[in-house]
């Protein structure tokens, strides 16, 4: 150090760095009373975050230049490829960065190029609903840092906290939720809402819903497995699924339909008459439903007797079953392309309210096309997993590959089924 330098001299730092054609990582921001430049973020794992740049660190020069009273914009001109020399003066009291082991599933879509209030398009993060999001910094309380998992990057990107998408709402929650049709929540005893306290519903109100991994433990009892929507073949699926082991694997919906040739009471479904089946509904439905005719609820102290019996408990429903209780693994079973629907259903029959088996037709393939859209568009973000419904055979192997892995191994769940205050 030279031997004359004045005593009010502030220590300075001098990095240097080789940018690419990644992006720096950091924004900057300018104190409009004095005009001195300062960095205002760093980005988790990024350039300026591993060439030890911080969040408050005012910049004096860049490649030589002073950069006191220059636009910001001025700045990053300065900074393109190559080597760049930044001269700081360390922040003193570095913020204690809230590094929190956060996970949040996303329940919308998020597009960091069409959001006019970012403050730099480059460092955000893009997400689709149901994404899981790893939240690495909340620091700001409008602009978290977060990477999507499975993440091979080190790097975090910019997304909107969750009180500024709440405030977005109209931006991003494109699809405003309403309920199915056909499909009533129970109201007619205040403790059936009390019984799903992270329904659909209730996630539906915030941006994020926060999630932990979860493991069943071998001696608890088996997730719920809920199989949706009707129409491209759920019921065929459940059926074998049954079929293959029924001592492992049983229904619990009660309905008022006729059984199939094939269909016992007690083990696809319970059949009943519609008187019992008014009774029921009055005590012992989370939801009911009438489909094609015939009445379907999710009574649930059958599933319970089924989940307590030890078996894996296989219903096709509404997925307004999550709860910490069932802890449902959600399989969405999607239509294929309308030419492998085609093909694959040559030789199938469909039910309808007019019809008991008749061939299907190009409307029946554009029905069920339409009904998945508005599912999806609904529901996407609260499905473990997807199942595309194309060879039959393949379904049921997929579909009793995930079946297994929902009991016995991790996934994610919500926060509240695992720690419910
Ligand atoms: N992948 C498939 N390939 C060929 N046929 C299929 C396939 N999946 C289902 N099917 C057949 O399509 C018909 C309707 O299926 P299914 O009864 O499961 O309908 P669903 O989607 O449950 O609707 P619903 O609730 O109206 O019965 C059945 O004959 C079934 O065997």
């Amino acid at each position: 150090m030279p031997d004359d330098l004045p005593d009010d001299e502030e220590a300075t730092r001098i990095v240097c760095l080789v940018k690419n054609k990644q992006p720096l990582g950091a924004t900057i921001k300018r104190n409009e009373v004095t005009g001195e430049i300062f960095i205002a973020r760093v980005i988790h794992g990024g350039l300026a975050d591993r060439s030890l740049l911080h969040a408050g660190d005012r910049i004096i020069e860049v490649n030589g230049f002073p950069v006191d009273g220059m636009e910001p914009e001025q700045v990053i001109q300065i900074v393109s490829q190559g080597t760049i020399m930044f001269k700081v003066i360390p922040i003193t009291e570095r913020p204690v960065h809230s590094r929190t082991m956060l996970y949040v599933r996303a329940m919308a879509d998020y597009s960091p190029q069409h959001d006019p209030t970012i403050p730099c398009a480059d460092a955000g993060m893009s997400f689709r609903k149901g994404d899981i999001l790893e939240i690495v910094d909340q620091t700001d309380a409008l602009w978290w840092q977060a990477k999507k998992l499975p993440s091979s990057t080190a790097c975090a990107g910019l997304i909107p906290s969750s009180n500024l998408l709440k405030r977005q709402r109209e931006l991003w929650w494109s699809q405003p939720y309403q309920p199915h049709a056909c499909i009533q929540t129970c109201t007619t005893q205040p403790s059936c809402h009390a019984r799903s306290p992270s329904s659909c519903q209730s996630a539906l109100n915030v941006p994020y819903e926060e999630v932990v991994r979860y493991q069943r433990h071998p001696q608890d009892a088996h997730r719920l497995i809920a199989l949706l929507p009707s129409g491209v073949g759920v019921n065929e699926l459940r059926r074998r699924l049954i079929e293959m082991n029924p001592n492992i694997f049983q229904g619990a919906i009660p309905t008022t339909r006729v059984p199939k040739g094939y269909e016992e009471s007690g083990r696809e479904y319970y059949f009943t008459s519609r008187e019992i089946f008014d009774n029921m509904m009055y005590n012992n439905f989370l939801e009911y439903g009438e489909y094609k005719g015939n009445l379907y609820g999710t009574s649930i102290d059958a599933v319970k007797e089924v989940l307590s019996s030890g078996k894996i408990c296989v219903i096709d429903i509404e997925p307004n079953v999550r709860t910490h209780e069932l802890k449902a693994y959600i399989i969405y079973v999607k239509p294929p392309s309308l030419q492998r629907f085609r093909q694959t259903r040559q030789h199938s029959y469909i039910t309808t309210n007019y019809y008991v088996n008749r061939p299907f037709k190009d409307e029946d393939f554009q029905e069920a096309q339409e009904a998945a859209r508005k599912i999806e568009c609904q529901y996407w973000q609260f499905f473990d997993h997807v199942i595309v419904n194309d060879e039959l055979q393949d379904s049921c192997v997929q579909l009793l590959t995930a079946v297994n892995r929902a009991q016995d191994e991790p996934q994610w769940v919500p926060a509240s089924w695992i720690r419910p205050n």
